[in-house]
């Protein structure tokens, strides 16, 4: 089943392309990387897929529904996005983990607000903290926590770990493993780090100039059979 599929979706801005004719699909419950120079488009693509941008043309399926059927808030719901700056809110973690309830006039539970945080890797004991002391780490996995409030059947994920260190990143990595393997949550990385990607994909985009130029299983990247991707590739893995 697919997650999400794309049909012939293009995204223009002032009449400038950025996305042309895009036709792709991201498998339910794997693990797929956008890969690709910068502006090739990928942060585009990711923003169509919770209704943060909308399409010029073409058409998105989200879980077999058609994508104008969800309300903005259904969508966000069903599709969670954690960014490289894990922007906070001024307050405390348990205030920032609180958010997405807190948009909808809910109120999260001090209960699922500790066992979030257990979830990825931290203490329940910062709830109270001030999220401006959080280590960069520590801030992208409340950042990633804030996105499972909502219980996302599908995460998008845009460069999370380019800022941290390697250890960092490494325990960001795994845990992102852990939850597509244990909830099944369908994962759409985009990443820089073409050693990440070898290591976390189940299947991967290559995009190039605003084009899907090849879908497909990491040997796409490993061995390069498109030109394209051959010459992106040699540069990024140099
Ligand atoms: N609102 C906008 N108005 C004009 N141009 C835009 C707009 N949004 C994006 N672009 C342009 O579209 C292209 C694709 O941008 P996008 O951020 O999607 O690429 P990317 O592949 O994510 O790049 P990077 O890897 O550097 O983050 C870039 O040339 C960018 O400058």
């Amino acid at each position: 089943m697919h997650a999400i599929s794309f049909q012939d979706v293009s995204y223009e801005v002032t009449q400038k392309k950025i996305l042309s004719q895009i036709t792709g699909h991201f498998t339910k419950g794997r693990i797929t990387t956008l890969v690709g120079p910068s502006g090739a488009g990928k942060t585009t693509l990711l923003k169509l897929c919770n209704g943060l941008l909308t399409p010029t043309t073409g058409q998105i399926h989200i879980l077999n529904r058609a994508y104008e059927e969800y309300s903005p808030p259904d969508l966000r719901t069903t599709v969670g996005i954690a960014l490289q700056a894990a922007p906070m809110i001024r307050g405390t973690v348990y205030d920032n983990l609180a958010l997405p309830l807190t948009l909808k006039k809910q109120t999260l539970p001090p209960q699922k607000a500790a066992h979030y945080l257990e979830a990825v890797g931290l203490s329940k004991d910062i709830c109270q903290q001030d999220a401006r002391d959080l280590s960069g780490g520590q801030r992208q996995r409340v950042s990633i926590a804030r996105t499972l409030i909502n219980e996302p059947a599908i995460l998008l994920l845009d460069e999370i770990t380019s800022a941290l260190d390697q250890a960092a990143a490494d325990s960001i990595e795994k845990l992102i493993m852990q939850l597509n393997q244990q909830h099944d949550v369908t994962v759409i990385w985009i990443t820089h780090n073409l050693e990440q990607a070898l290591r976390v994909s189940d299947e991967v985009w290559v995009m190039i100039d605003g084009k899907l130029i090849q879908q497909g299983t990491p040997a796409i990247l490993q061995q390069p059979t498109h030109q394209q991707v051959q010459q992106f590739t040699e540069g990024a893995l140099r």
